[in-house]
């Protein structure tokens, strides 16, 4: 898939000499982020966004917005609206969207899915282009559901990027079918542009699967926060159905929780370690998916426990591995497979078939990088079996997928000589990686 890069380009994994006992800030969420980023921007007054992280994903989607029109400031205060320590903040100042204008979408898929229906209320054309592998990433759920709600949009009949969507200001809404099995995102990106479509939106779910509902729900409960009327199936509504009524979207204050997907790897080395580590700012109560971390390294032989002080995990040093269905928290996958690869039995992981269009095949590339170290891991049409074997030294290569080399760093704690291939490419959701980790290891 890669060719093996120079030794040079690697950054060798640090082995951990004993128990890693940390206690380690993780940066502001990126679902919740980008999330916050769009609603902002469709309000009918100005809000801020306090701790929001900045990373490769949530920079796109700033500088995104700012191109159609909408005014981010950055502002630095030590205490803000009674949150001490709140920090940095974005004020977002909404305005009349408008094009031309050309939006780098990278690889993020919120921003590729959230921001064509943000497009369609601009007046103007917005382009939309961005890495290689975007254009592999499905957005036909998206570009045929804005077409059937009004818009004009000419991606090529690719059913993908790059595409233009040629805003007229304002877009009609009503009821749409939309098949969300390959991505939960094509859910959010139109739920949270609805209650500025003319009818809103009666949004119908038709296919088998439906990855990821944490994050639908994060995108309903950020709705609802910001004044939007949402029905849901998971509140008494019609199963697969939901409904946005239009309305005006009110600027809020928002402190943005940590990212508990990007909180795994470092929780992961307290398991694999026999130490403990210890989350601060663990949100008492949250949409992220990241908060199943506690059952799923629970099982797999941490514990946990939710304090004032944060998430504390605690490993014994030996890891159990786990048969786990992470449908709904997919984006676990890589670091779970990493603690699994060093556990003392094996490991099913299902319900994650999705995965193969993410920032990379994910389900390939963790496979063959494992098996390039010793492992023993096949591929399931819908996830991996991992059987534990002795490790060595060796190459990790990362696909310019974060989540492959953070899944690697867990791996290089516990088996000396591993060095990751660009790491740099963590960028995507947590730039400062490197430093982290080795601060957490005491270097
Ligand atoms: O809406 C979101 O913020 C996300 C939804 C999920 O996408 P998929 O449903 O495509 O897996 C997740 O994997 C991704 O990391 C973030
Ligand atoms: C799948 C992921 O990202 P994206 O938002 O690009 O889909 C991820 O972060 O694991």
């Amino acid at each position: 898939m890669t060719e093996t890069p120079a030794l040079t380009d690697l950054w060798p994994a640090p082995h951990a000499e004993g128990p890693v006992r940390a206690t380690v800030r993780v940066p502001g969420s990126k679902s919740i982020t980008n999330r916050a980023l769009v609603l902002a921007a469709l309000a009918a007054e100005p809000g801020w966004l306090r701790r929001p992280l900045r990373s490769r994903d949530t920079l796109l989607m700033a500088s995104a917005l700012r191109t159609m029109g909408v005014g981010i400031e950055e502002t630095v205060s030590s205490e803000s609206c009674g949150v001490v320590g709140a920090g940095e903040a974005w004020r977002v100042i909404p305005a009349g969207l408008r094009g031309p204008a050309t939006v780098d979408v990278g690889n993020a898929g919120t921003v590729m899915r959230f921001l064509p229906p943000v497009a369609t209320l601009a007046e103007g054309a917005i382009r939309f282009d961005g890495d290689p592998r975007s254009y592999e990433r499905p957005l036909h759920g998206v570009i045929d559901a804005l077409r059937a709600l009004g818009a004009r949009i000419d991606d090529g009949d690719r059913g993908a990027l790059p595409l233009t969507v040629f805003g007229s200001g304002a877009l009609d809404g009503g009821k749409v079918e939309v098949d969300a099995s390959s991505s939960s995102q094509f859910i959010s990106a139109l739920l949270l542009s609805a209650p500025r479509f003319n009818q809103g939106v009666e949004l119908r779910h038709t296919g088998a699967t439906l990855p990821s509902l944490p994050h639908i729900r994060m995108s309903v409960d950020m709705l609802r926060a910001v004044g939007a009327q949402v029905d849901e199936p998971e509140t008494g509504g019609e199963p697969n159905v939901w409904r946005v009524t239009p309305g005006a979207l009110l600027g809020r204050d928002l402190t943005i929780e940590p990212d508990l997907s990007n909180a795994q790897p470092f929780l992961a080395a307290a398991l694999v370690t026999g130490g403990t580590v210890t989350i601060p700012d663990w949100p008492a109560g949250t949409t992220q998916p990241g908060d199943r971390l506690r059952e799923i390294f629970t099982e797999m032989g941490g514990a946990c426990e939710l304090t004032e002080a944060g998430l504390t995990l605690t490993g014994t040093g030996r890891v159990h591995g786990i048969d786990v269905d992470l449908g709904e928290v997919g984006e676990l996958t890589p670091g779970i497979a990493a603690v699994a690869a060093l556990a003392d039995s094996p490991s099913t992981l299902r319900g994650v078939a999705h995965l193969r269009l993410h920032e990379t095949d994910r389900l390939a590339a963790l496979t063959k990088e494992i098996n390039e170290l010793g492992g023993d891991v096949t591929e399931t049409a819908d996830g991996l079996h991992i059987r534990p074997r002795p490790l060595h030294g060796g190459v990790f290569h990362t696909y310019e997928d974060h989540r492959m080399a953070t899944a690697g760093a867990i791996l290089g704690l516990a088996v000396p000589g591993v060095g990751i291939e660009n790491v740099a490419t963590t960028a995507k959701t947590l730039p400062d990686f490197p430093e982290l980790w080795t601060g957490m290891l005491g270097n």
